[in-house]
């Protein structure tokens, strides 16, 4: 079950872990058998009764579950060899696992004593139990050694709790880290873990509980799924008339990029909105109009490049006929963005910020603080043009910029899009890991808004509509056939499909 696992740094999980044993009397031993046999449990789908495994064990308590985790297969019937630390590197717990280990009669060498190739080689799979949440620095010597030779050896490799090598923040291998084919994430998934660069280290990623209170993890960022939000979503009521599923207004495009704001106001209005408008420079409006039937197009005065500079006052006027706005798909970084941006924060509607209107926003990031709600949709270079973070920043620690991008608006819902993207709100988090390149095309990010806003019309609550909007943008993608000839219009025509799984 995906449902409410809490996404942790390092230093987070290791404080669960120490809470629970001093404060809630929880023994760290307990703690470590569960996860033993949380991970044992789950590769016994993965191996064979005849397997050998190769434990291979580092100097910390991950080095105490591997040896845990050998003894628990050995008495299930499964032949293991384990590597062991010089023994004076030894944490306490793993001292208690090899006293009984010994009195098994399982096979165990130092590793500064065996010959490791002929081991690796004899042996069908690793279990990778050197370092977890307590990796403190770059890896070299004999654990540099270890690490390339198991990655060299071509068995599959289940690492538990972290690849080791990785840093259970930023996913950047510290040196060199484990390539492991399985992770068994004790008690919470590392940041790291879901990285761009973390994620292709860990494989199949499977979460372990091991019996952390969960009110230990209240605070964290929690895993978002269809199981977390199913129960959430309002019922549409068959009484009601369009009105009230919300009046939309789609502020953008322009002679280049026409497409954008098509591509968002057809997602919007496949996603529940009751009425849409869309507010284009009156140069683009007949594509507009032929393109879709269903969309009202209200022309503002042009420039050669999109919006005239005073087209802000041709919004201001309609400003209160509308719920919900939705403003910088495909406007390009024209002049004009601003003064329209700021018109429409002026309004009392909850505005959607995306694409070029972004960078705007963050120029003026006052604009913001205002009561209605703003939903915004960077992905990391539009988050840098936001916050004025390098992308370098972003990319590294996405939790820490959401974080402060929160703390600092808090009517603002922030969706920084990534392959794990995460939906900030006050100080709560919500994090989708659903790589996939289908997603990586021209046009999905508008499509993406287009869904929000729709969902915005409808769904009062603007967090919960940003995280259905987003689950279910990346549940359309899910249905790709192949992710390779996907575009963003298949998105759209995927949504109906999507909704019949929430809404009947
Ligand atoms: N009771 C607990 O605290 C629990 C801990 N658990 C396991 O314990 C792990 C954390 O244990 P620890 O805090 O002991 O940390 P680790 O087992 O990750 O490693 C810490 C040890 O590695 C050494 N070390 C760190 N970086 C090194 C490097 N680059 N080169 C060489 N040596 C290095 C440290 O000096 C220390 O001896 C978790 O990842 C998890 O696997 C789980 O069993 C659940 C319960
Ligand atoms: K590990």
């Amino acid at each position: 079950m995906w449902n409410s696992i809490p996404i942790c740094t390092s230093e987070q999980a290791r404080l669960a872990d120490q809470k629970a044993i001093c404060d809630y009397g929880i023994p760290s031993l307990v703690l470590m058998e569960r996860a033993a046999l949380g991970c044992v449990e789950r590769m016994q789908s993965h191996i064979h009764p005849n397997d050998t495994g190769l434990i291979v064990c580092g100097p910390g308590n991950n080095g105490a579950d591997g040896l845990a985790i050998a003894r628990l297969l050995s008495e299930r019937g499964f032949f293991v060899k384990i590597v062991l630390p010089d023994s004076n590197q030894m944490s306490s717990d793993e001292k208690v696992q090899l006293h009984i280990v010994q009195k098994l009669a399982i096979e165990a060498c130092p590793l500064s004593a065996c010959s490791l190739e002929p081991l690796l080689h004899s042996c069908d799979y690793i279990v990778d139990a050197i370092f977890g949440s307590g990796l403190s620095r770059a890896i070299h010597g004999q654990w540099y050694e270890t690490i390339a030779a198991i990655n060299a050896s071509g068995r599959p490799v289940f690492s538990i709790d972290i690849p080791s090598g990785l840093d259970g923040n930023t996913g950047i291998a510290q040196g060199i880290a484990v390539k492991a084919a399985h992770t068994f994430a004790l008690d919470c998934v590392k940041w790291g873990e879901i990285s761009p660069e973390g994620a292709p280290y860990c494989g199949m990623l499977h979460r372990v509980p091991i019996g952390i209170p969960s009110v230990l993890h209240e605070k964290e960022a929690k895993w978002l799924s269809k199981s977390s939000l199913c129960q959430k979503i309002p019922k549409r009521s068959p009484f009601q008339h369009k009105g009230a599923f919300g009046r939309a207004l789609m502020i953008g495009g322009s002679p280049q990029m026409p497409g954008a704001v098509s591509m968002a106001s057809s997602a919007c209005f496949h996603s529940g909105i009751g009425l849409l408008s869309v507010f284009v420079p009156d140069s683009i409006q007949t594509i507009l109009q032929t393109r879709s039937s269903l969309i009202m197009t209200i022309g503002a005065e042009a420039s050669k490049d999109g919006f005239s500079l005073t087209a802000y006052q041709q919004l201001q006027p309609i400003l209160s006929r509308f719920d919900v706005l939705c403003i910088g798909n495909g406007m390009g970084k024209s002049p004009s963005t601003d003064a329209l941006l700021q018109t429409a924060l002026s309004s009392d509607a909850t505005v959607v910020i995306d694409a070029d209107a972004i960078a705007s926003a963050g120029q003026h990031p006052f604009w913001l603080d205002r009561e209605a709600p703003v939903i915004l949709t960077p992905h990391i270079k539009e988050m840098s043009d936001l916050t004025g973070l390098s992308m370098q920043e972003i990319k590294t620690r996405p939790y820490k910029a959401v974080t402060s991008f929160c703390a600092a608006h808090p009517n603002c819902v922030l969706v920084l899009k990534s392959c794990a993207t995460i939906i900030g709100y006050r100080n709560q988090l919500s994090v989708l890991f659903s790589p996939n390149s289908a997603l990586s095309k021209g046009g999905s990010g508008d499509v993406l808004a287009g869904i929000v806003t729709g969902l915005s019309g409808w769904i009062k609550d603007p967090f919960l509509a940003a995280q259905f909007g987003v689950l279910v943008h990346s549940m359309a993608a899910k249905q790709a056939a192949n992710p390779v000839s996907f575009t963003a219009l298949d998105l759209i025509q995927n949504l109906d499909f999507v909704f019949e799984q929430f809404i009947k």
